[in-house]
């Protein structure tokens, strides 16, 4: 069990000469446990505040997150975060394999044959084979591209056994290959591990193309615009999923509603 509910939820920073400036309304969600949901919207509508409330990294004005009923008042331990930027999130002097490692020696969620510290190393090297990285072990994060970093951040929130995976804008930094790649292995990853995820982009097809349900954010940190539900049938695919015709008028409905208000 995780789901997460966000209710009545809402943030204030501090802005200059003292004004409060509304980063996110108040707004209530209930995501399911092992669903995919993704949140769009205008830069600046509050997604990232709303992800890093839900991960306990940042504390509400208002409302409150729980997941399975218990309030989040730091980052849970069944919960782990993938960032925009993996160059931040490696550590930069270990290697691949010892940021794999990282990620099982912080989790709480072991297996207790993964508790052995010995196994470890072949543990990690299975994290990294199932995302396409067993021969780049022993390389550090700055040999590999991009998206290979990204895909080692991948492996190594894997490693702790969350419940939870948080992503926030986690493919927005490599090329339109690499994206679609990354996109088709984190949907497998999702079946196979069975996680719940909560993902930010700005990309529309993304969304669409990951999620059970969309959550439009309105522009000025004013809340939710619209939650659309994505009924496509799974699995998807690169080459059909876009071209179904429900993908189309989801798309078309999606669009209507970021662009909606003013342009830039
Ligand atoms: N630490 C902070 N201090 C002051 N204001 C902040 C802080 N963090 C975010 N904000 C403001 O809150 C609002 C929402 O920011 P947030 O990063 O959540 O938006 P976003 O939708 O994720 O944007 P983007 O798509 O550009 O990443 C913005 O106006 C931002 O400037």
């Amino acid at each position: 069990m995780n789901s997460i509910a966000v209710t009545d939820l809402g943030k204030e920073f501090a802005g200059r000469q003292g004004h409060p400036v509304t980063a996110l309304s108040p707004v209530t969600l209930d995501i399911p446990t092992n669903g995919f949901v993704t949140l769009v919207g205008r830069s600046g509508c509050g997604k990232s505040t709303l992800l890093r409330m839900i991960a306990g990294l940042e504390q509400p004005s208002r409302g409150t997150v729980t997941i399975d009923g218990r309030p989040v008042d730091q980052p849970p331990s069944e919960l782990r975060y993938v960032f925009q930027s993996y160059a931040d999130s490696l550590l930069p002097w270990r290697t691949v394999e010892e940021n794999v490692i990282f990620g099982l020696r912080h989790s709480h969620h072991l297996l207790p044959e993964e508790r052995n510290r010995r196994r470890w190393p072949s543990i990690a090297r299975e994290y990294l084979a199932e995302v396409g990285l067993g021969d780049k072990a022993d390389r550090y994060p700055a040999e590999l591209s991009g998206g290979q970093q990204q895909r080692v951040a991948i492996a190594r929130a894997l490693a702790a056994r969350p419940e939870i995976l948080l992503l926030d804008e986690p493919f927005s930094a490599v090329d339109a290959l690499s994206r679609a790649t990354l996109q088709d292995l984190l949907l497998r990853l999702w079946h196979d591990h069975l996680f719940t995820a909560v993902f930010v982009t700005h990309d529309i097809d993304e969304a669409l193309y990951l999620s059970d349900e969309v959550v439009v954010l309105a522009p000025g940190g004013a809340g939710i615009r619209d939650r659309i539900e994505v009924d496509l049938p799974r699995p998807r695919d690169q080459l059909t999923t876009p071209t179904l015709p429900s993908f189309i008028d989801l798309r078309t409905r999606l669009l209507r509603e970021v662009l909606a208000d003013h342009g830039d």
